[in-house]
């Protein structure tokens, strides 16, 4: 069935995704701020900033009206980064009441301590509301290579809709109800992404690579779990499956961040060289601070901030992470999980 659906963010992601869309035959319109860019998208069909060698689906429309994108969708996505959700969806809440939304945003509100979520549901009370997110990056989904995500929501009907419009030869989409646990492990694995790239830069070997992701994923899953998030979302794709892919593949932006501090650039200009949004950096200062609150271990955010704010030297931060503690392996047991069904 031909769905109308609205994609709001005309970056990397927001076209990758209105990409599939139109490509599965829904009616799609894709909101961005650039009038050159939104008439090249419409006449040339192609993302000529993000993504200048893969042509667009011909059908794909482009609008700098956020008005006019959403009027009659039924499903909105949403794929700014966090820094501009709000702004994004405060002054469409007359337009977006009643409709099912869906966040593909990885990040958290400074101040609030926010997920994208939570805004949707505070500004838009009336909303179904999903969380899309898994090992996806832009680049790849562009080029059809074989990928797979996961929507999260506690509505079904939103889940079984997000499935239906975005499932195809080359994009599965996975179901779970865990909306906050899938959601926040795609906020906290950018951070790791940064360490993974620093390590690259600094030559560590396999052995490295693998403790760092390991002890990642058992960082992320205990301040998770202490949030409220269910430790079992961990083991899946926008667990484990989403630290591995940002930890090691140098398309991802935060791991390209965690390369250039390795080589000793500062963060500033490893930024500005991105020119696209890497939003470890923002979550890492946000997750340390929260940590510190509630008391939650977690060595390897403190030491990157150690190196990112507080400008330590990172032979003297991994020397430190090296003699630190040597906790248990695993923090759940089977027996804790059962008990807290
Ligand atoms: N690129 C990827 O592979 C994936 C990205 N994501 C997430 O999607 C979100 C967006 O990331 P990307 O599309 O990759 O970023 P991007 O840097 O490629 O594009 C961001 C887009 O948002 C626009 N934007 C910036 N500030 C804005 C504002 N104030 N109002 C409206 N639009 C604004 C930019 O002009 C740009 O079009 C992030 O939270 C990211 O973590 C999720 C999965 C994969
Ligand atoms: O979330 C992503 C892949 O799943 C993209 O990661 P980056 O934002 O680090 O590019």
């Amino acid at each position: 069935m031909k769905r109308i659906v609205a994609v709001l963010g005309g970056g990397s992601f927001g076209t990758a995704i209105a990409n599939i869309l139109c490509h599965n035959g829904h009616q799609v319109k894709l909101w961005l701020r650039d009038h050159q860019l939104a008439d090249h998208i419409n006449h040339q069909h192609v993302n000529n900033r993000y993504f200048p060698d893969y042509p667009l689906h011909p059908a794909l429309i482009a609008t700098t009206d956020p008005v006019q994108a959403v009027a009659d969708a039924e499903l909105v996505f949403i794929a700014t980064p966090s820094k501009a959700f709000r702004a994004t969806i405060h002054p469409l809440q007359q337009q977006l009441a009643g409709k099912c939304i869906v966040s593909t945003t990885k990040g958290i509100e400074a101040d609030s301590f926010m997920l994208m979520s939570q805004i949707l549901q505070q500004e838009i009370p009336t909303a179904k509301v999903g969380v899309l997110s898994g090992p996806n990056l832009a680049k790849e989904i562009m080029a059809k290579g074989l990928t797979a995500t996961v929507i999260a929501s506690a509505d079904n009907e939103l889940r079984q809709l997000v499935q239906s419009v975005l499932h195809c030869d080359y994009f599965r989409v996975y179901g779970n109800d865990d909306m906050f646990g899938v959601e926040l492990g795609g906020a906290l694995k950018n951070i790791y992404a940064i360490v993974a790239g620093m390590a690259e830069a600094m030559g560590m070997g396999a052995n490295t690579k693998s403790m760092l992701i390991t002890r990642a994923l058992a960082e992320m899953s205990r301040f998770a779990v202490n949030m409220g998030a269910n430790p079992m979302t961990f083991i899946g794709l926008a667990g484990v499956g989403d630290l591995i892919v940002t930890c090691m593949s140098p398309l991802s932006r935060n791991f390209q961040v965690g390369m250039a501090l390795g080589q000793g650039k500062s963060l500033e200009d490893a930024e500005a060289a991105l020119g696209q949004i890497a939003e470890g950096v923002n979550t890492l200062q946000l997750v340390k601070d929260q940590a510190d609150q509630i008391g939650v271990y977690m060595p390897l955010v403190s030491g990157l901030y150690e190196v990112v704010v507080m400008k330590q030297p990172v032979e003297k931060v991994v020397r430190s992470l090296m003699l630190g503690e040597q906790k248990t392996d695993v923090d759940f047991s089977v027996t804790e999980l059962l008990a807290r069904q």
